[in-house]
């Protein structure tokens, strides 16, 4: 069997944190890696490192933290060889983020179509005509009700449901083949949060998209999760394909997590 070649590969990962009196590894020998149409989930009890992580791959960890080491590789390119210009740049086109609080994600005072339509044109050579009909389309893709009423509509005029799908439309507008969801239903109503994830499930599927999942509910990994890295105090110690660390979890830790459900 050939095996498919990683979207994301990170190795020996360490990111730390120097404040004036001390210094805090978030991060420390963190290798992972996340495959197309997979979803593989970073958990772990708050504080364990997992955003940190995110962070870092993003290339988004400021100043007093620092990637000290390790590889983050994105397809062929090598991120931590990359300036932030490049980064920001790979990070609309490549690799999109949605996080916890959709609502807070968006800009407030821009309609949702404004939004939509706003990221596009930073991606793709379009005139405003065509990333309306653009947007409109990637709408209707993401399973959101009557389109047209949306492009009118204000972030505090929708639920926070609704406000994650805007999100995650947002997020793969620009053809982004790695998403990375930072606790994407922790804010969402146990009814909202199994339609996200579903939506997850189907955006993987149809788009070839590989996610990173970062959370901290063992229900949500249950879920939609291929495999699992667990992580505490910044490392991981164990990691396995979701069945078998469901029903054969080796670390005192995962067995903790496990309990704690
Ligand atoms: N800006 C910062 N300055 C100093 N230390 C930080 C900073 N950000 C994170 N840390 C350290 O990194 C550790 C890991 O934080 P991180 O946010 O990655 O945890 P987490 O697993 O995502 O938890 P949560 O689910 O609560 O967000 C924290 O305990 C903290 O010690």
């Amino acid at each position: 069997m050939i095996r498919e070649p990683a979207l994301l590969r990170v190795s020996h990962l360490r990111t730390s944190f120097h404040t004036q009196n001390h210094m805090v590894t978030a991060v420390d020998d963190v290798s992972i890696e996340v495959k197309p149409r997979q979803i593989v989930a970073l958990v772990g009890e708050s504080g364990s490192g997992k955003s940190v992580t995110a962070m870092s791959i993003l290339g988004l960890v400021d100043p007093p933290g620092i990637v000290e080491n390790g590889e983050i590789w994105l397809g062929a390119n090598n991120l931590l060889g990359y300036s932030r210009r490049q980064l920001r740049k790979l990070r609309g086109k490549e690799m999109a983020v949605i996080f916890q609080d959709p609502m807070n994600a968006l800009n407030p005072v821009l309609t949702i179509g404004r939004q939509i339509m706003e990221t596009i044109m930073l991606h793709k050579r379009v005139s405003k005509k065509e990333a309306k009909v653009l947007a409109l389309r990637q709408m209707q893709q993401a399973g959101l009700s009557d389109p047209e009423q949306l492009l009118n509509t204000y972030p505090f005029q929708i639920s926070g449901g609704m406000c994650q799908r805007v999100m995650i439309c947002i997020a793969l507008v620009s053809g982004a083949r790695l998403l990375i969801a930072d606790e994407p239903t922790t804010a969402l109503d146990v009814t909202i949060q199994a339609q996200i994830l579903k939506e997850l499930d189907r955006i993987r599927k149809e788009r070839n998209v590989g996610i990173l999942l970062i959370t901290h509910d063992l229900g949500v990994v249950a879920e939609i999760a291929d495999y699992v890295y667990v992580m505490k105090s910044g490392k991981i110690v164990e990691s396995s394909n979701v069945f078998k660390l469901f029903s054969e979890p080796e670390h005192p830790y995962t067995k903790h997590l496990l309990d704690c459900r």
